[in-house]
């Protein structure tokens, strides 16, 4: 077992090494997008992997290390993922291809979320993940929840940001705005909701 020193590196640590996902980290690092964590990206791999087939939307491509983790929890999804910026989505490809991942398994689109999500096909898909800008999450949280099929995921990543949103005397607007996401979800009926203080924290709802 890891040695470590707080629980959060515990759990990073306690995931085992992936040769792709570590390349896929540090070219997000030299392209200055902040990759999920080791442990948030087991718990993507884990969600998937109840959808062995499932179709699979990512808003936030980045380098691929977070689409990495949802395809080593289900090789035989199928993923669409998103990002406006073109250089992290050849990036991505590269790594994709890299892991074994065919153009039939993945489908890039580039292009700024709030113009691609309105054309997707709502109730087709099993699970879809928001890594992305913050200050829209709410508005992609709402979007993800009508593409999902009824019992469907969707995970939002970073809303606890670094602490920030559980402590109530923090009120700049990037925190306020996922302080209100978790208060707007936690007590609907449509949905289950929970949030994971994996990482940066994730948000895991399913859609009754
Ligand atoms: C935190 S990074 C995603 C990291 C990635 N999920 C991972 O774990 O490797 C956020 C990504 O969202 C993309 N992005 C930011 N705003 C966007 C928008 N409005 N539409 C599409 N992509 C956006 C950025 O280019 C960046 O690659």
């Amino acid at each position: 077992m890891p040695e470590a020193v707080t629980p959060e590196a515990f759990a990073d640590a306690f995931v085992p090494d992936d040769d792709e996902i570590a390349a896929a980290t540090e070219q997000s690092l030299e392209l200055g997008v902040e990759p999920v964590s080791p442990a948030t990206g087991m718990a993507l791999a884990l969600a998937a992997a109840a959808r062995p087939a499932g179709s699979f939307v990512e808003i936030g491509t980045g380098a691929g290390v977070s689409g990495l983790w949802l395809l080593r929890g289900a090789p035989g999804a199928q993923l669409t993922t998103i990002d406006h910026d073109h250089d992290r989505h050849v990036a991505a490809r590269a790594r994709f291809q890299s892991a074994g991942h065919t153009g039939r398994t993945v489908r890039f689109i580039t292009g700024r979320a709030a113009d691609v999500l309105p054309r997707m096909n709502e109730d087709a898909y099993d699970l879809v993940l928001v890594d992305a800008d913050s200050e829209p999450v709410a508005q992609y949280t709402e979007t993800a929840l009508r593409l999902v099929r009824p019992g469907g995921t969707v995970l939002v990543a970073r809303v606890l940001q670094q602490g920030k949103v559980a402590n109530p005397s923090r009120r700049d607007r990037r925190t306020t705005v996922y302080r209100d996401l978790l208060r707007g979800v936690r007590e609907r009926e449509d949905l289950l909701a929970g949030v994971s203080p994996v990482g940066d924290g994730l948000l895991q709802l399913v859609r009754r």
